[in-house]
């Protein structure tokens, strides 16, 4: 996740402050030096680190903590509003009909994020289409119809065509019954005057209500230089920044955006028409943060449920939460993870429990990609009701049967054996938690709009799930 290291240095720094109630200058002092480290490794341009680390400073030094707050939550809460400041509000985007222009550099993700805002805007109950100028990369089109049709919505492109004015003039009139046109255009390697030139050419046909600029997470400094130049061609409303999965960086546009006067639109996650979130400050910062962010999670939560069959006999969560865990239940498990993406990105939302649990698990308890379900997916089809429901009795012959039947290495059914294990120890350390906590923490988190946070006191970090 983008600006990963910031997150878990803070909450380690953070976590020395524990029982203090005041804050002296060296403390101060030592959780700045580590915000400036953490920003300048994630790409953020030296003079806007040196103007936040400036403001988180003084504030902590000069401002009155409110009673009964400690140290650390005092000085959390300050970089968590400092940081909310530095990446400012959320392009503005009224759920009404409106053309939107993508405009953006080669390979930054265009493509992808025309057919995932259309997704997004579907699931808000409006319709759709994609339109594909882009006539200079082949496989372009292929690429936005397919991706369109996973989104299910309306496309239009035209693969014999050469004039990406033309296609978008032509595209507009085709899709007249859309109420949301959402305009995707070609990328070049850099910044050649030939790309601006027709992207305002295709900008003056369009008309578009906004115009986003879909930038790479993991470009380094040289998205200022971009965001200016585009923002002097077609005028940039907003940002989408892609690719956040990906890197543990982000900084160069977190810069960009800062340093234009812009605001980001959306964050792309994931490779899938899915993965896609509306960009929300106070959630954002509250997950870099290691804060979780509620909004988030409930609207996965929501769409996992309406896509998950829930009509399926002889499973009941209920086993769950008295301490079975059965290989149906890591079916179920992974097909649910699976509709809300992945499983790290799940943890950060989760208040309290994102950061300081993700530190404490081995790294490939989070790597339960796709691939290796649908290979689990297939071992467990050669097991027997018996071997789903008692995992743990499954011997080497056992093991060997399975592999053969599956067609699948043993290897393969080890790991899924191994994987089971890991889950169940997850599932029993989440157990272990207080849902008195979880109330409270819920209750603080809702008190301010949505995805925010409410007071921060008892705010957990690295010292266990709920500090
Ligand atoms: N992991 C990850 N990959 C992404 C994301 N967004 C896009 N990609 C991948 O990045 C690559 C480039 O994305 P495209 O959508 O083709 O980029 P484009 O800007 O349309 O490219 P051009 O048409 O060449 O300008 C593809 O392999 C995408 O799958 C994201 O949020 N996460």
């Amino acid at each position: 996740m983008v600006l990963d290291d910031l997150g878990s240095s803070l909450r380690g720094t953070l976590d020395r402050l524990q029982g203090k109630t005041r804050l002296d200058e060296e403390d101060v002092e030592e959780v700045v030096r580590e915000i400036q480290r953490s920003l300048i490794q994630a790409d953020v341009e030296i003079d806007l680190v040196m103007e936040l680390s400036d403001s988180i400073e003084q504030r902590a030094l000069e401002e009155e903590p409110p009673g009964g707050t400690t140290a650390r939550d005092f000085v959390l809460r300050i970089v968590y509003e400092e940081m909310v400041d530095l990446v400012g509000e959320s392009t503005d985007l009224p759920l009404e009909p409106q053309t939107i222009l993508l405009a953006g550099l080669q390979g930054s993700g265009k493509t992808t994020t025309a057919a995932k805002m259309a997704w997004w805007f579907s699931k808000k109950g409006l319709r759709p289409a994609v339109i594909q100028t882009d006539t200079f990369r082949p496989g372009a089109y292929d690429q936005a119809k397919e991706m369109a049709e996973r989104a299910e919505v309306t496309f239009y492109g035209d693969p014999d065509a050469d004039d990406p004015v033309q296609i978008a003039r032509d595209g507009l009139a085709a899709t007249e019954e859309a109420d949301i046109h959402i305009v995707d255009t070609a990328g070049r390697h850099a910044l050649e005057e030939g790309l601006i030139d027709e992207i305002q050419e295709i900008d003056a046909v369009v008309e578009p209500d906004r115009s986003l600029l879909v930038m790479d997470a993991a470009l380094g400094q040289g998205a200022k230089d971009q965001a200016q130049r585009f923002e002097e061609a077609i005028g940039i409303d907003g940002v989408a920044i892609t690719k956040l999965d990906g890197t543990a960086k982000g900084g160069g546009a977190l810069t960009a955006v800062n340093e234009t006067d812009s605001s980001i639109a959306f964050l792309g996650t994931g490779e899938t028409v899915q993965d896609v979130e509306r960009f929300e400050p106070n959630g954002f910062i509250s997950r870099l943060l290691g804060m979780g962010d509620l909004k988030q999670l409930a609207e996965r939560v929501e769409r996992a449920m309406a896509d998950t069959d829930t009509d399926e006999e002889d499973w009941d969560p209920e086993d769950i939460l008295e301490g079975q865990f059965t290989l149906k239940d890591m079916r179920h498990q992974m097909d649910a993870m699976n509709k809300m993406g992945p499983l790290d990105q799940v943890l950060d939302m989760i208040p309290g429990l994102g950061g300081g649990i993700k530190d404490q698990l081995p790294d490939d308890a989070m790597d339960v990609t796709q691939d290796r379900m649908r290979s689990f997916d297939i071992v467990m089809d050669s097991m027997t009701e018996d071997e789903l429901e008692n995992p743990r009795s499954i011997g080497a012959s056992q093991t060997r049967r399975i592999a053969r039947g599956s067609g699948q290495p043993e290897e393969r059914v080890q790991e899924l054996l191994e994987q089971h294990r890991m889950m169940e120890r997850t599932l029993k350390q989440f157990q272990g938690m207080g849902d008195a906590d979880m109330q409270r923490m819920m209750k603080r988190m809702e008190g301010e709009g949505g995805g925010g946070m409410g007071g921060m006191g008892g705010m957990g970090g690295g010292g266990g799930p709920f500090g």
